[in-house]
């Protein structure tokens, strides 16, 4: 990989520390970043550089992949890392961090590239570019890339204003819009399991799959986020972005060839596809929202998310969302994409159901036994594996059919040697390839599609729907799928509540 410097903006925050500090050190351990480059924190909080580095090391202790840090390989770590107190809104400090990077350029040959990662509220993204542009950051030869967090604006017309800033100083081939989902290896997998699979791929279409179940499941609250959640809601934290990530990568079509720009065309297209809500009442039959009651989990009270920190005690924001949506394009007419997601929910896990249309009615289902359809599950987070569900005879009956398990438990096997996805996301945009970020059209596309939600939540707020804090939302998002003669499948085949992962991890795995 070509050196450069990596300027994290945000250096003091939450993300810095739970998430871009243990990726750059994993990928210094994996020698995937080699020893020409230098990464400069940025934040107004005065630091040393010693003060900051001790924040790195902890932060490495605390939540690294690996938390073993050998002495002199920390030094040498360690010494690639600088702090600079910087108001994003000055642009004296940009030439003052301009002169700073020249003496890094230099000490690490990092060849005048530079990685700016705006670890920052998005509210002060536009500024930050103006002022690398200002402050001479850019004035070099090598490449200048911006990596910037989610929430991509509020709206359509705010994301196109934020678009819009951007662009005055980045080219749309340099800005490396993150959706951590997409860094995720499951949710990479998705397209190889689909595309390298001579049994899957034939299947994969409305002849043969009766329905798709995303579930994105939280025990967490809001936590100290309250301020920021109770004006986003699920529907723009999480819908509009990793759901919506999750159905293109389903629903997409191979690509012609495996370049950035290829397969993100093929994502663009399912969102083209999306059916777009008509009016409130369409919205209203297709899509359910709830908020967290007072509840209980493991014998321990969980507050209502009105007496959360920092929210509205009136809210009406929607911490759980469910939604019934259509791909109108010839694979997949007719079949529904049913997706959820939610806070204080019973279980932490992220899982895409394929459901397939049951074999046409034959001897073995005039058995007084009733078959289960056959199920295939990407377990994407925290366990990572794929289960498949199928029949099979009972052995020693008399053509009795049970299902039977096929599970792949990538957790088991790999466990701490599958890179995190902000470790792969960092990876990518140093090496320049884009193709699990954002592209600008898709980003407006969702948008385009959620809008017409929030437009109808707006109007009326008489379809909130409370479910108490430790359950699986409201039963309204079960009607969804009843109302289509489906059925939520149970997460990892088991009944909803508690799953037991030691179990689960000594389910047979295939080789
Ligand atoms: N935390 C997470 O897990 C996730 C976060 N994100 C996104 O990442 C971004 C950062 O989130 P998070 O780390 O949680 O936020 P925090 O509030 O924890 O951190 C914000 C950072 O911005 C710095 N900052 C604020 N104002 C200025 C300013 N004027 N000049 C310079 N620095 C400033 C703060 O430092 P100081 O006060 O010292 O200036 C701090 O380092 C947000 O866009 C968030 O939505 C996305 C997904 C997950
Ligand atoms: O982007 C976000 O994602 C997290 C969930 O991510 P995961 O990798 O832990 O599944 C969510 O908690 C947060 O609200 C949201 O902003």
């Amino acid at each position: 990989m070509s050196g450069a410097v990596y300027y994290i903006f945000g250096a003091t925050g939450d993300l810095a520390k739970r998430k871009l500090f243990p990726a750059f050190y994993s990928l210094y351990r994996e020698g995937k970043l080699g020893e020409n480059f230098a990464v400069v924190g940025l934040a107004r909080r005065p630091r040393t550089n010693e003060q900051f580095r001790d924040d790195v090391k902890h932060s490495i202790q605390d939540f690294a992949r690996y938390k073993k840090v050998d002495d002199a390989e920390w030094e040498r770590f360690a010494s690639h890392f600088e702090y600079m107190s910087l108001d994003i809104n000055n642009v004296a400090g940009f030439h003052e961090l301009n002169v700073l990077t020249a003496r890094l350029d230099d000490k690490f040959q990092t060849g005048g590239n530079r990685l700016f990662y705006l670890a920052l509220a998005p509210e002060l993204f536009g500024n930050v570019s103006l002022n690398l542009k200002e402050g001479g950051l850019l004035n070099t030869t090598g490449w200048h890339r911006l990596v910037i967090e989610k929430p991509f604006g509020y709206d359509l017309p705010s994301a196109q204003r934020l678009n819009e800033q951007l662009r005055q100083v980045f080219e749309e081939k340099d800005i490396y819009r993150i959706d951590h989902y997409l860094g995720k290896e499951m949710v990479q997998n998705i397209e190889f399991v689909r595309f390298a699979n001579a049994f899957f791929e034939p299947l994969w279409n409305n002849k043969y799959i009766a329905n798709i179940q995303i579930t994105l499941s939280e025990t967490v609250g809001v936590e100290e986020r309250g301020g920021y959640y109770d004006h986003s809601g699920a529907l723009r934290d999480m819908g509009q972005n990793h759901m919506l990530q999750m159905i293109m990568m389903m629903a997409m079509e191979p690509p012609s060839r495996l370049n950035p720009e290829d397969i993100r065309d093929e994502k663009v297209k399912v969102l083209r596809s999306l059916r777009l809500f008509e009016d409130g009442e369409d919205v209203r039959a297709n899509v359910v929202r709830g908020q967290y009651i007072e509840g209980s989990s493991k014998g321990k009270v969980l507050p209502a998310y009105r007496e959360e920190d920092n929210v509205n005690p009136q809210s009406t924001t929607e911490t759980y969302f469910a939604a019934r949506v259509h791909v109108d394009n010839f694979r997949w007419a007719g079949v529904p994409f049913y997706i959820r997601t939610g806070k204080r929910l019973p279980l932490k896990t992220t899982e895409v159901v394929v459901e397939f249309k049951n074999i046409p009615n034959n001897v073995y289902l005039a058995s007084k036994h009733q078959m289960e359809p056959n199920l295939l599950v990407f377990r994407v987070n925290p366990m990572e594996g794929i289960y498949l569900k199928m029949n099979a005879k009972q052995p020693g009956s008399e053509g009795v059919i049970v299902p039977i398990a096929m599970d792949f438990c990538q957790s088991c096997q790999i466990g701490i040697n599958t890179p995190e996805a902000y470790e792969r996301l960092l990876y990518d945009a140093a090496r320049g390839d884009s193709t699990y970020f954002t592209r600008w059209d898709e980003v407006a596309l969702a948008w385009e599609y959620v809008d017409r939600i929030a437009a109808a939540w707006r109007e009326t707020s008489q379809d909130l729907k409370q479910y108490p804090a430790g359950s699986w939302g409201p039963e309204a998002a079960s009607k969804l799928l009843s109302d289509d003669g489906f059925k939520w499948w149970p997460i990892n085949g088991q009944n909803e509540g508690e799953v037991d992962w030691d179990a689960v991890q000594k389910t047979t795995v295939l080789a």
